[in-house]
């Protein structure tokens, strides 16, 4: 049996019981086995055809017969709202959060970070970092706000969700559409990592323009799982995140139940080593959007609600470059992240695991000690490896939660204190 389908986006047809999946049509009007047809919207039904996103899906039992939600009381951290005070135009730091002490799954594991726009607003994107050494057992967890990237950092994860089975580790990166309802299990016992959760256009791979039509991610290189289901009938309980809070549930069976579906709105899981980077061999330090593994646009064209960049190994070769990212101010915000290794911008400060927040205009670049090692080093080509960073630029200045400023690195801005003044002829 496939276990994985190749290619981003496809229309893929799949079912883990012969003879589930419809043929010729999608509602049946008794579908096999007494399964019940659903139909899952990725876009608007009128969105034009190659954004058109939908899946329908054969289950046990419909989506529908599910008692009222009521406020969730776990998981304090896992997106309370970002601090309304005036945020100070300071760069923020973090280090990884501690691990937790308690048994602690993904869900009560979750703590939002950085945040920009209402989830109503269809627009923006969050930040999360998660702690966990607890499987989910007997509830399952869905985002009514919007899809959810996973960035590992350590510990596997497997991500049984409605449409498919989705094993990853560090270096992988992991997408669960809006509105699939998965649980999370720790292969490892326990894990940390990254979530970008996307509340705008979905996630998409970014135009190449004169790079041609190969390069950055090909879409050969993501993997859509096969249907998979358990038939479960005890009781579990549903955490949903809508409109910006957390709400539960208890149906006396899983929602795991998909057992067959077709279409092109599904999980999908990506290795970060097959992307093709692509850099400078003749001089300067390109733009960080030639490392862009995903982009979801705004309205404005070319500025982007979230790209999900990459900072990968790779062979520095420019000549008579300051090869290092330069001093600068984006008018776009930058949160960006670490899975392993050291980024060529940072000598200290910036740990795997941990989490940094340059907002629109912030004066940032190379720290001291990377200004000096670059501005003097032999420019030899030289291969940056052993290291994966990354960073979700959005167009929406980003917001912390009030547990996230609480726990800034207190002497950030020391990164970029005591460059010498330059000397006038
Ligand atoms: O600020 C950062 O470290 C991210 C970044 C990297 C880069 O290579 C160029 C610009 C940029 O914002
Ligand atoms: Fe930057």
């Amino acid at each position: 049996m496939t276990d994985y389908f190749p290619g981003f986006g496809n229309h893929v047809s799949t079912e883990a019981v012969p003879g589930a999946l419809p043929v010729g049509r999608n509602s049946p009007q008794r579908p096999a086995y007494g399964l019940y047809a659903e139909q899952l919207s990725g876009s608007a039904f009128t969105a034009p055809r190659h954004e058109n996103k939908r899946s329908w899906l054969y289950r046990l039992r419909p989506t529908a017969e599910h008692p009222p939600f009521v406020r969730y009381q776990g998981a304090k951290n896992f997106a309370p709202g970002t601090v309304r005070e005036p945020l100070a135009p300071n760069r923020l730091r973090w280090d990884p959060l501690p691990a937790p002490t308690a048994p602690t799954d993904l869900i009560d594991g979750m703590t939002t970070m950085l945040a920009n726009r209402d989830p109503a607003d269809l627009e923006g994107v969050a930040v999360h970092v998660y702690a966990a050494n607890k499987d989910m057992t007997d509830r399952v967890f869905v985002d009514a706000d919007g899809e959810l990237l996973f960035i590992p950092q350590a510990g596997r994860l497997a991500l049984l969700t409605e449409l498919g089975r989705i094993d990853i580790a560090p270096g992988q990166i992991a997408l669960v559409p809006r509105g699939v309802k998965f649980r999370a299990l720790l292969p490892d016992g326990s894990a940390t990592g990254y979530v970008a959760e996307n509340h705008g256009a979905l996630f998409r791979l970014p135009d190449l323009g004169p790079i041609g039509a190969n390069g950055l991610a090909n879409p050969r290189d993501f993997e859509t799982p096969a249907a998979w289901f358990e038939d479960r009938d005890d009781a579990t309980e549903i955490v949903q995140k809508s409109l910006g809070s957390l709400w539960t549930t208890t149906l006396d069976h899983s929602p795991l139940d998909v057992v067959a579906w077709h279409g092109n709105l599904a999980p999908w899981r990506y290795d970060l080593a097959r992307f093709n980077t692509i850099n400078s061999v003749s001089f300067d330090h390109p733009d960080p959007s030639i490392f862009t593994v995903l982009t979801s646009p705004s309205d404005v064209p070319g500025r982007a609600n979230a790209d999900f960049v990459i900072f990968p190994p790779r062979w520095m070769v420019a000549e008579d470059t300051f090869r290092p990212p330069w001093f600068h101010r984006n008018v776009m915000s930058e949160a960006m992240g670490l899975i392993h290794g050291a980024y060529d911008a940072k000598a200290e400060g910036f740990a795997p695991g941990g989490l940094s927040l340059h907002n629109l205009m912030a004066g940032h670049g190379p720290d001291l000690a990377s200004w000096e090692a670059a501005s003097n080093v032999e420019l030899k080509p030289h291969k940056i490896a052993g290291t994966m960073a990354f960073m979700v630029e959005t167009c929406w200045p980003y917001r912390p939660t009030a547990y996230a400023l609480e726990r800034a690195q207190p002497d950030y801005d020391a990164a970029w204190k005591g460059f010498p003044k330059a000397k006038l002829p």
